[in-house]
């Protein structure tokens, strides 16, 4: 049976404080109200770099260097209806304030306090690679 892969690059904001930035999803998406990294779809042709710069940029109206974007780790997990592999970056540098360009709810969260949020289940194992980082 195949299953279809669908790419999607994730970005842990991290502020001088060691929090990292997780949005909620909005109302009317899959999984609506659950706090995810913000990112998105890899779109076809692009690199998961660009799909970073791109989103932090639309969602969040910041602007990131792709050399401020480290490879943290990945998830990958097994939806219904098809399978999550998403790389996660961190990030610690960007140009302007975080702003909730599409009305999403964000929050500042230490990665220990990360398990108090209803995350989608694929971000579970990435909060401990979160906390052995900061
Ligand atoms: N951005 C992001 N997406 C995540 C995370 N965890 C996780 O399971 N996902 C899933 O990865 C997919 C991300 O796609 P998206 O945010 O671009 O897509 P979407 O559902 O808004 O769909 P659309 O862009 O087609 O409207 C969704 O299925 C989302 O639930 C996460 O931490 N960050």
């Amino acid at each position: 049976m195949s299953v279809k892969i669908v790419l999607v690059a994730a970005c842990a904001l991290i502020d001088a404080d060691g929090r990292v930035l997780i949005a909620q999803r909005p109302p009317g998406k899959p999984m609506a109200g659950l706090w995810e990294f913000p990112g998105g779809k890899v779109e076809s042709g692009e690199r998961p770099e660009v799909t970073l710069i791109r989103e932090l940029k639309e969602e969040l109206d910041i602007s990131v260097k792709e050399d401020c974007l480290a490879p943290l780790t990945f998830a990958s997990h097994a939806y219904p209806d098809f399978h999550l592999l998403m790389p996660l970056y961190v990030c610690r540098r960007w140009e302007g304030t975080v702003t909730a360009l599409e009305g999403q709810n964000l929050t500042w969260v230490r990665p220990n306090k990360l398990r108090d949020f209803d995350m989608p289940p694929a971000d579970v194992p990435l909060i401990a690679h979160l906390m052995a980082l900061i």
